[in-house]
């Protein structure tokens, strides 16, 4: 299949090397000239604007966006809708807000599935969980590409109407934050409690066997191992904050109690007020470098 990827930064670059792996053909496309050159070098058609690459494609385009939420998305939507028609389809794989996906697929052209993606840069070798809002046909038709981009037919499954693809993945960012939250809050007791422990060795024995054992804990481990049982330098200061956000605005209008993600997100909030440094923040703020790459805020 020829698919058109628009955004090539650590998200999009992956769904570009991945879909050539699995011998799909690859147009390209970022404001970053420098990652569209990256991209051709790994095989894709570079595209110097989305005009361009619309026009590289053939008669039914298929099209993955992967710039970040907001603005940019309705920006290559915008300089896309005069080349589309309702046989194209349009994939958004990142953390779009789910109204915004909805009315998305209302406004555009082409058959529009809303992608929540999970896994982070640091699963690319796996592949990523793809959870797909949308038109069947439109799911059907790229399941070729979703089977590359996701760890297999497993990492994927079209979860219902427009929509219900970002619905399920803002959930799920709640969840990761309260994970992450339970986690540090755990870590912390241990670091300030009675005996002198090495985290290290701690989350890597729980990683063995226990009842708590998961991804997020394997990144713990990663972080003692690489910052030292005290996290070094890493700052008490954690960025992001949108998915956890709208994941409890939704719990409120819904009237469905979320206490957990809610406490996470509001030591968010609270981490960016001067204080004294909170263990549990700094941890979460390394362990977004984990799994996502982001950056880590330092003393
Ligand atoms: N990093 C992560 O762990 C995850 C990120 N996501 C989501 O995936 C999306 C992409 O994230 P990342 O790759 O991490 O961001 P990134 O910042 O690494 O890459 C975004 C790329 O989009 C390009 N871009 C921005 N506006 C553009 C436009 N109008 N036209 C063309 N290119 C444009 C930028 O130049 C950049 O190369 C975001 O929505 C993010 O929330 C989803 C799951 C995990
Ligand atoms: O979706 C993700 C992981 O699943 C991204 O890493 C996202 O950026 C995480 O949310 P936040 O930036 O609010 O920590």
């Amino acid at each position: 299949m020829q698919l058109g990827v628009i955004g090539l930064g650590r998200m999009g670059r992956i769904v570009v090397d991945r879909t050539l792996d699995a011998g799909h053909d690859i147009v390209a496309y970022d404001v970053a000239e420098e990652a569209v050159e990256s991209a051709a070098k790994a095989g894709a058609e570079p595209a110097d604007s989305v005009a361009d690459l619309a026009e590289k494609l053939g008669e039914e385009k298929r099209i993955w966006l992967m710039v970040p939420a907001g603005e940019p998305v309705d920006a290559a939507l915008e300089d896309l809708e005069p080349y589309l028609d309702g046989d194209d389809v349009v994939v958004d794989g990142g953390n779009s807000y789910f109204e915004d996906s909805v009315r998305r697929g209302e406004t555009t052209s082409a058959a529009y599935l809303d992608c929540g993606t999970s896994g982070g840069p640091a699963g690319a070798e796996l592949g990523f969980s793809l959870m797909v809002g949308g038109p069947e046909w439109a799911y059907d038709e790229l399941t070729p590409v979703f089977d590359a981009v996701a760890t297999g037919p497993d990492g994927h499954d079209r979860m219902g109407e427009s929509g219900s693809g970002h619905y399920v993945k803002m959930v799920h960012n709640g969840v990761e934050y309260a994970l992450m939250q339970t986690y540090g809050e755990g870590f912390e007791l241990l670091h300030e409690g009675r005996y002198d422990l090495d985290l290290e060795a701690v989350a890597r024995t729980w990683n063995n066997g226990a009842v708590i054992r998961s991804w997020l804990l394997e990144l713990c481990e990663e972080a003692f191992r690489e910052e030292g049982t005290d996290l070094g330098d890493v700052a008490d200061h954690i960025a992001g904050g949108s998915t956890g956000t709208w994941t409890v605005q939704e719990a409120l209008e819904q009237e469905v109690p979320v206490p957990l993600i809610y406490e996470a997100l509001s030591e968010r909030f609270g981490s960016r007020a001067p204080e004294d440094g909170r263990f549990s923040r700094r941890l979460a703020n390394r362990l977004r470098y984990g799994f996502g790459r982001h950056e880590v805020k330092r003393d």
